[in-house]
């Protein structure tokens, strides 16, 4: 082993499981009232034990439920995953649920605020023994036929074992990544509101951070199907990567810029807060209008017009196990302007709703120095997998559509 594949392998994991999780409970803090004297606790309390286990349980019951099933991609090694395709319904009853129960309970989002770091010590316990399970269980007794070379140990927890393992009858990615992550998020973002609001008065900016984030996550649910199409799930392993990062980093540092705003109330006037709010929309309106010409696209096997004319391509051949198979990548509408305009769009939406806490330096603007770190690594992952699928064909696309997020200059 070369000394980059020792860093790789043997070192980068373990600094990132430690340093991961030391950084989210320092963010916790950081963010976080500095009058609260609630004493650290590692493990959680009976509070956010409480908490985590009801978000826990209503996000397997959502699976449980009977409902409308929806195939995955079929892998290179001949499975095919199964997901509940009931993701809008889930989202909106969960929200309604709450709202009542909080309706009833006016301590609850100042408790919950209260106890953050508690709760985020309960995630942090729970995703350690699911990550070590997942480990146990794609070494002892995986799925698949599906045969992977040895690496070390601490790299196979940090990047998982199987691509598609199920737990308790249910996908274990549709279980962390869409049912308890991104659910946690759009609860503890509407929490974090009404705290700021019970604390320190109604704030329009702090809404509209919230409200951004709601249409956004309102809008993954809708297309939560397609998500199964994505990098997370037919690339990455169900390890420490993906169900760490959705168990603890979503509720953490995915919700950070709303938890920051309960002590830092926001500065940005109303008509400054109406301008935050007409660019979220905007930015969101063209993230989805992009991800649809590609589904469009696709779905009509490349027959669309887009813009007005009729879409041009370029056409694919790649091999799986199952023989060759045949592919088209757009070149017009969004997809003909840069190869990854949905993530330009992504961060533009990202800034607005860090936006509120203008006028607090750097901190409430993390999440959007996070997610652009995330999104120039995954424009070089993504074209990294589609050169290896599509050969020439790829190189014959990146010609004719040369810039990746910004045209004309990256
Ligand atoms: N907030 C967050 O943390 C993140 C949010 N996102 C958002 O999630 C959504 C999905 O993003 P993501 O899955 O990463 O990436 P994309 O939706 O951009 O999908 C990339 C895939 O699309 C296919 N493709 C690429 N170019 C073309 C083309 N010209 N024509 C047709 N198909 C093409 C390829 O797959 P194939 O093999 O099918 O050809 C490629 O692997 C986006 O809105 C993004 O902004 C993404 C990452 C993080
Ligand atoms: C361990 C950490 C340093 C990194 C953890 C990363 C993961 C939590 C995130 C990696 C990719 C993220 C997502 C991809 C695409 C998405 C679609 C979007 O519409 C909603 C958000 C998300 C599901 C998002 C969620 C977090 C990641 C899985």
């Amino acid at each position: 082993m070369g000394m980059s594949e020792v860093l790789r392998y043997k070192v980068g994991p373990p600094v990132m499981v430690v340093t991961t999780t030391a950084g989210v409970q320092l963010l916790a803090r950081l963010g976080g009232d500095t009058n609260n004297t609630t004493p650290w606790s590692l493990l959680g309390d009976t509070f956010s034990w409480t908490v985590v286990t009801v978000i826990l349980f209503w996000a397997l019951l959502s699976l449980w439920v009977p409902g409308k099933e929806f195939k995955g991609p079929q892998t290179t090694f001949g499975y095919t995953p199964l997901y509940k395709a009931n993701g809008f319904q889930f989202l909106w009853v969960s929200l309604a649920a709450f709202l009542t129960f909080v309706y009833f309970n006016q301590n609850f989002p100042l408790d919950l605020y209260n106890n953050f770091h508690n709760i985020l010590s309960s995630c942090n316990v729970l995703a350690f023994v699911l990550c070590i399970y997942l480990l146990v269980k794609g070494k002892m007794w995986p799925e698949s036929s599906e045969i992977l070379p040895p690496k070390p140990l601490m790299y196979e927890f940090y990047r998982g074992m199987e691509l598609h393992p199920r737990i308790l009858g249910v996908d274990v990615k549709q279980l962390t990544n869409c049912r308890f992550g991104l659910l946690a998020w759009e609860l503890l973002v509407v929490t974090f509101f009404l705290a700021g609001w019970q604390r320190n008065g109604f704030s329009l900016a702090h809404l509209v951070s919230v409200i951004l984030q709601t249409i956004y996550l309102a809008k993954f649910y809708w297309w939560e199907t397609g998500y199964f199409n994505t990098l997370d799930i037919i690339l990455d392993r169900a390890g420490y990567y993906i169900c760490w990062g959705c168990l603890v980093f979503v509720p953490s540092l995915y919700t950070f810029s709303s938890y920051y705003l309960v002590a830092n109330p926001p500065l940005v006037s109303a008509s400054g807060s109406v301008l935050i709010l007409m660019l979220g929309v905007v930015a969101i309106t063209l993230n989805y209008r992009v991800d649809w010409e590609k589904e469009h696209f696709r779905a009509h096997n490349g027959n669309c017009i887009l813009w007005g004319r009729p879409a041009t391509y370029v056409e694919t051949k790649y091999t799986t196990n199952t023989g060759v198979k045949r592919s088209k990548l757009l070149t017009s509408g969004f997809w003909g302007v840069a190869r990854h305009l949905n993530y330009t769009f992504e961060l533009t939406l990202a800034l607005a709703w860090c936006l509120p806490g203008l006028g607090y330096g750097i901190l409430p603007f993390i999440y959007f120095i996070f997610l652009l770190i995330l999104l120039v690594h995954r424009v070089f992952r993504d074209e990294e997998k589609c050169s290896a699928k599509y050969g020439d064909a790829w190189d014959k696309y990146c010609k004719e559509v040369p810039y990746r997020m910004i045209p004309g200059i990256f």
